[in-house]
């Protein structure tokens, strides 16, 4: 019996009951609880399915008892990527190596994908070794920048496969918490530091939405992403101005499943694991990938995937999408596809067993009528002869053992025709949507605008800026007192406006503006750093070349307010009127500053600045261990917010939704 990867306790609990000194039996004297690795059906169901070699049994048995090692990613689109993999490799890799108790926890970067590393340094290793808490600090603070995103490396793997262009549509249908929504954005961003694209990342659960917005796409602001609440089964069918139906390029239904492949990350499976955790949810993942099958355009590919590697939530629910469509999709094959990432092929034949392990050869075997609506024709594998066309081995199955990572399972589906699928209601078990809120309308700005002459003159900004992919989200009438202004290319702009009577959309775009009544400035409108991406080029006033030396000056500066007299380019700056002024150095990336009489200061997070300053070749190990302790501390508060979160109304988190686009 295994016992070990301890749980901390469960916070809210403690707060609740005041029973934080109280020791449970199973917890020792940190609050962790000690899990028992075992499930009797797990190990018979998965030694029945043939799902890997039977004679590789045990090495998953132990790769599921063991702890997951940490992989991480570094941001596919960043242009700084290659210098922060330089750095980390060159201040860490050499003193992890020398200090042989934990040589082994040099990161290796994954043989099908270089961007992304795998580690096995665990918390208590951290804590007693100086190095590898140095190396934890410096991927926290790019991490919370969006240069680098900590995800398990199975789940690098579906945006990989769909590998979206940067004008394509993308629906990303079971979105939050967003670490593959954030991935496919980066690859739309690849090519086009301005994709013509977009991606729709949706959730049916408005706390999750909330997370996806405020914590995942936090850290990669883009004007090519919308989110929208709706039951993936029920996604509506989404129009242009015309009223055309539009389609998806790439959809990613990456499902509501069991995860009982996530078993190293979520210990609480081990104690209520049984087969019924599939049979529930069959019904509904079919309902989904039937719903983005129908969002697809001809020629368009769709990844269907789950955390979990039992067949009646994978194969069984792709095989079924096949019949249901009738030629008009087929299984893409992915054996070629990511060498170096070793798989199972897909089966074609698995076992149906139900809660207590009793197995049916057929629905005919089903007499008891509770189970009649369990235990269903889709559940069995197809027949021989279905089987010869579905080429069920195209897909893949990743296996903890195969490389110490999590289960996963992917299928790559393409729509070949237009097809009988719309035919099919979605026949899912509904989400019972509530409708608890009016969605605050998105209203663009019109020439006239007269925020937009004050901004235009401010900024100097050209007229082939599109002024009127601006928006604000209030009802018209007292739209001028927005307090802020979004940003969205065309192809969101055209989606929020053709489809937001229809579809709940949370938020779209990426901030631009930000509603100042500061006494030195004067526009009324703040450039946030993000903006900058998309508007430096348009801008012909407040911005000002500075050396290096002052930009190193006002990053390194322990206070925030630089004495403009102690710049070289005081001069320069004190032409521009007070307020925003972008600086920039020739090849690195403009910073935005507030001016006063006498100051600058940036105006960007401190891991901005730190992150800048290693770009610039500074040693910031110093910076790094103060920003450590404060990060401590706001973790600790972020907990308690959460917690308190938890036990919010929805309506509450409406109005937090509401308050981060307004
Ligand atoms: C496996 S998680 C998705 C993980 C996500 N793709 C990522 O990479 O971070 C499944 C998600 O599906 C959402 N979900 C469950 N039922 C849904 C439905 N009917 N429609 C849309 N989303 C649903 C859940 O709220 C959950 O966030």
């Amino acid at each position: 019996m295994v016992h070990s990867n301890r749980r901390r306790k469960n916070f809210k609990n403690k707060r609740r009951d005041g029973q934080g000194e109280q020791k449970e039996d199973n917890r020792d004297k940190n609050g962790y609880r000690d899990v028992i690795k075992e499930n009797e059906k797990y190990w018979t169901y998965y030694k029945e399915q043939g799902v890997f070699p039977a004679e590789q049994f045990d090495e998953f048995k132990a790769a599921l008892q063991r702890d997951l090692p940490v992989s991480f990613r570094f941001q596919g689109c960043h242009k700084d990527r290659e210098q922060l993999i330089h750095e980390m490799e060159s201040r860490f890799f050499g003193a992890i190596q020398e200090s042989s108790d934990v040589a082994v926890c040099v990161p290796k970067s994954l043989p099908w994908y270089k961007e992304a590393y795998q580690t096995p340094m665990s918390r208590s290793a951290v804590r007693s070794h100086p190095i590898l808490a140095q190396l934890h600090n410096f991927l926290v603070t790019e991490a919370e920048l969006g240069n680098l995103s900590r995800q398990e490396a199975v789940s690098m793997i579906p945006p990989l496969l769909l590998a979206p262009k940067s004008d394509h549509r993308v629906l990303d249908l079971c979105a939050a918490p967003g670490s593959k929504t954030t991935q496919l954005l980066e690859m739309l961003h690849e090519e086009d530091p301005n994709p013509t694209g977009m991606v729709v990342a949706n959730d049916v659960d408005m706390k999750r939405c909330y997370m996806l917005i405020h914590h995942t796409l936090k850290r990669f602001r883009s004007a090519a992403c919308v989110v929208t609440c709706e039951d993936a089964a029920r996604f509506p069918k989404i129009v242009d101005q015309n009223e055309s139906k539009v389609q998806f390029d790439r959809v990613l239904a990456d499902v509501i499943c069991s995860g009982d492949g996530t078993l190293r990350k979520n210990p609480e499976i081990w104690k209520k694991w049984t087969p019924q955790d599939g049979l529930g949810l069959h019904r509904i993942q079919i309902a989904i990938a039937r719903k983005g099958a129908q969002q697809l355009k001809v020629g368009g590919q769709m990844v269907y995937s789950t955390c979990s590697m039992n067949p009646i939530e994978d194969e069984a629910v792709v095989a079924q999408l096949l019949r249901e469509s009738k030629g008009a999709l087929r299984l893409v094959d992915t054996s070629n596809m990511l060498p170096g990432l070793k798989r199972e092929n897909g089966v074609s034949k698995w076992k149906v067993y139900d809660r207590d392990m009793k197995l049916f050869n057929s629905v005919e075997e089903v007499t008891e009528e509770r189970l009649k609506k369990v235990i269903i024709q889709s559940l069995f594998p197809p027949t021989e002869e279905e089987a010869k066309d579905m080429n069920l081995h195209y897909a893949m199955r990743i296996t903890p053992h195969l490389q110490d990572t999590g289960g996963f399972f992917v299928a790559l589906i393409e729509k070949v025709t237009d097809s009988d699928l719309e035919a099919n209601a979605a026949n899912g078990p509904a989400w019972k949507k509530k409708k608890l809120f009016k969605d605050e309308p998105f209203t663009f700005l019109r020439k006239d605008d007269e925020r937009w002459f004050d901004i235009r003159g401010f900024y100097g900004i050209d007229d082939s800026f599109k002024y009127e992919n601006l928006f604000s989200r209030r009802i018209e009438t007292n739209d001028a007192d927005s307090r802020q202004l979004f940003f969205a290319n065309d192809t969101v702009k055209d989606f929020v406006l053709s489809n937001m009577t229809k579809v709940s959309i949370q938020n779209a775009g990426m901030k631009m503006f930000s509603r100042t009544e500061g006494k030195v400035e004067s526009t009324r409108f703040r450039l946030s750093q993000e903006g900058i991406r998309y508007l430096f080029k348009f801008m012909n006033k407040q911005k000002v070349l500075i050396s290096k030396e002052d930009m190193l000056k006002m990053l390194k500066s322990e206070v925030n307010l630089v004495q403009l007299e102690s710049l070289d380019c005081k001069g320069d700056v004190r032409k521009q009127q007070n307020g925003t002024v972008v600086v920039y150095c020739e090849e690195d990336e403009p910073v935005c500053t507030w001016v006063g009489y006498h100051t600058i200061a940036p105006y960007i997070s401190k891991e901005e600045r730190l992150h800048l300053l290693r770009m610039s070749g500074v040693d910031c190990a110093e910076i790094e261990q103060l920003m450590k302790s404060k990060r401590k501390e706001k973790a600790a508060q972020d907990r308690e917010s959460f917690a308190a979160k938890e036990e919010a109304s929805p309506e509450d988190v409406k109005e937090e939704l509401s308050e981060v686009q307004n």
